[in-house]
């Protein structure tokens, strides 16, 4: 069974007098333990995607079920929980408390979970900064750490609560392209490691070349779905002509 499965999804926004189409129709499998990068252009609705997967927001119509629960029709609100132990989440403004330090950032989400014990909190903490290669800078506050290793600690805390799917949306969009590079492969290697399912958006070429599934989207619609062979894209799924060559590089 998919770990994500979205059928007919659709999510518009109404802007001033208009409506937009973030999404249209969009149905979608993502099966555990994929390294996943959905690729589009600005407004394309990647954010949208991510959103709706990570149930911080809401579908208009269709059905999403993601490990196994249907999510649709329930409110951020009523879906706070579950959220919280299913999904973790990385951004490309790292999304970091200022006044906490690397240490205490990671620890934050765990404060939720009242099964947690002090002892096995600060087990989880210390071994997911470790993971990251963080731990002397356990200490530090965000404003003394590098953007690399900003984004380390945010992974660092998303993975701590042991989710069953990362999001990550526009990851290295805010590093420069070694650093960028860095962080791709630190997640990359914990997808191989863990067999932790990532599921990242971007609009770089470089970035989802380090993807082995790969679903473009352009207004609102899924246009292609990639599966990586080797070093080339083998289309899958493709509507349009355009997407195909874009996919098979
Ligand atoms: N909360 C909102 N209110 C109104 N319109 C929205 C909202 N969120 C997204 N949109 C619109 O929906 C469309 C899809 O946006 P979305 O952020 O999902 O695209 P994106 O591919 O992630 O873009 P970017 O790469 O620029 O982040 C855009 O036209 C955007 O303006």
């Amino acid at each position: 069974m998919a770990l994500v499965m979205l059928e007919n999804v659709s999510r518009q926004y109404r802007l001033g007098g208009q409506t937009v189409h973030a999404l249209r129709d969009v149905s979608l499998r993502i099966d555990e333990g994929v390294f996943l990068a959905i690729a589009g252009p600005s407004g394309s609705g990647k954010s949208t995607l991510l959103n709706l997967i990570g149930c911080i927001d809401t579908a208009d119509s269709g059905r999403i079920v993601i490990d196994g629960r249907d999510v649709s029709g329930r409110t951020p609100d009523q879906l706070a929980d579950y959220r919280a132990r299913t999904v973790g989440f990385i951004f490309q403004t790292f999304n970091l408390f200022p006044v906490l330090t690397a240490w205490e950032n990671v620890e934050y989400p765990l404060l939720q979970f009242p099964e947690l014990g002090k002892k096995e909190r600060r087990e989880r903490v210390a071994r997911f900064l470790d993971l990251v290669g963080l731990s002397k800078f356990a200490g530090h506050r965000p404003n003394q750490l590098s953007g690399g290793q900003r984004q380390r600690v945010a992974i660092a805390r998303a993975l701590a609560v042991k989710p069953r799917i990362v999001l990550a949306d526009e990851p290295t969009a805010n590093l420069d392209h070694q650093t960028g590079g860095e962080i791709l492969r630190l997640m990359k290697a914990i997808n191989q490691k863990y067999r932790t399912t990532f599921v990242f958006s971007t609009h770089d070429e470089s970035v989802m070349a380090a993807a082995d599934r790969l679903v473009r989207i352009e207004d609102g619609r899924i246009i292609g779905l990639g599966v990586r062979q080797q070093s080339r894209w083998v289309m899958v799924k493709a509507d349009a002509d355009a997407s195909m060559e874009a996919l098979e590089r």
